[in-house]
């Protein structure tokens, strides 16, 4: 990392952004509006969902999302916001939401990136106050400018994100993102209606003690995991589980953690989707020296034929994810 562009904490966000892209002389400046558009709908979508027990924004929306989950109005009214600051920045031709079912089309033909996005993560945590996020990928289209994005130009590899990051709207709100120059997070504060640096150049510890997993489904869990989630006990790690894997990823991220959503005899795909959640936070993860696969492939290698196709994950730790992957050959070498 260029230490010359290393920034204060307490930089703006806007001024971070500015100060980042003057590094890159071929630079046109899309991508950092495209960033700020984010942040703007981010803080958007943070005053509604402070402001949740007021307004009649709780609750369940009546309708389920292409994966037969019923959708809360907080995920419809965040993904409104996300969809209108996108479109109207003017940077994004086309987007893949959790809770489109198809790819939308801005209708900016001169657009030059895709967004993948969930536009509310944690959807079970809304009602009860729990930390919740927000988490996006950026890509460039592969398409010629002048039409509308393709779904080639939606599926392309982890390793083509020109950006990832996520939100967290928790005891405070946070933006962590990267470009693929290192991880950064910004803290917002409201009475201002910025975000902040307050976390410069984001490093993972390479091992922790902490591990995430729902073991509500241990019965269902490959047997290499089951060994893992065994192997932590008997090691005295500690079990943290908020079910909202934004919440989940982001401790472990600081602190040093493993954060698991196997694939099950239950969910034989796992749950969480490739496009809108495990490749922006294995991007974010791998910039800060952690890991990120599937249980035997890099989550960034994976090429995706499905915009809401599903995958397990492991994540966090680069120690960590290298011994549940020692379980889970020793369950294939025995198998
Ligand atoms: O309730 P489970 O099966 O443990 O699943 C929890 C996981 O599902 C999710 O809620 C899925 O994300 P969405 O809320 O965006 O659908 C993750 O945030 C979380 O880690
Ligand atoms: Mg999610
Ligand atoms: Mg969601």
């Amino acid at each position: 990392m260029n230490d010359k562009l290393a920034l204060p904490v307490g930089t703006t966000l806007d001024r971070f952004i500015m100060r980042k892209q003057e590094a890159f002389p071929y630079a046109t400046g899309e991508l950092s509006q495209l960033l700020r558009d984010i942040a703007l709908a981010a803080k958007i979508v943070n005053r509604e969902i402070n402001r949740a027990g007021l307004l009649d924004v709780t609750g369940a929306y009546g309708q389920q999302n292409v994966q037969g989950e019923d959708q809360q109005k907080l995920d419809v009214i965040a993904n409104i916001r996300f969809i209108r600051a996108l479109r109207n920045g003017g940077e994004v031709c086309t987007i893949i939401s959790e809770e489109e079912d198809d790819i939308i089309q801005t209708g900016n033909h001169k657009g030059k990136y895709i967004v993948a996005i969930d536009p509310l993560d944690g959807s079970s945590n809304i009602d009860v106050n729990v930390s919740i996020g927000t988490i996006f990928s950026v890509y460039r289209r592969l398409s010629e400018q002048g039409c509308d994005g393709t779904e080639e130009d939606c599926l392309q590899k982890g390793d083509r994100q020109v950006a990832a990051g996520y939100v967290i709207y928790g005891s405070s709100t946070m933006l962590v993102y990267t470009t693929g120059h290192g991880v950064n997070g910004f803290t917002y504060d409201p009475s201002l209606g910025e975000f902040f640096l307050s976390h410069p150049t984001i490093t993972s510890p390479t091992t922790g003690n902490i591990y995430s997993i729902n073991e509500g489904t241990y019965n269902y869990f490959p047997e290499g995991v089951k060994q893992y989630v065994n192997y932590c006990k008997e090691n005295d790690y500690s079990a943290r589980y908020i079910g909202s894997l934004v919440a989940d990823f982001h401790r472990n991220l600081l602190k040093g953690g493993i954060y698991m959503y196997p694939a099950t005899t239950k969910a034989p795909k796992g749950k969480l989707r490739l496009m809108y959640e495990c490749n922006a936070l294995a991007f974010i993860v791998e910039q800060a020296g952690g890991k990120a696969t599937n249980g035997s492939q890099r989550i960034m290698e994976m090429q995706p034929t499905e915009l809401h196709q599903r995958c397990p994950l492991f994540i966090g730790s680069t120690e960590m994810v290298d011994k549940v992957h020692e379980f889970l050959k020793a369950e294939v070498e025995v198998g």
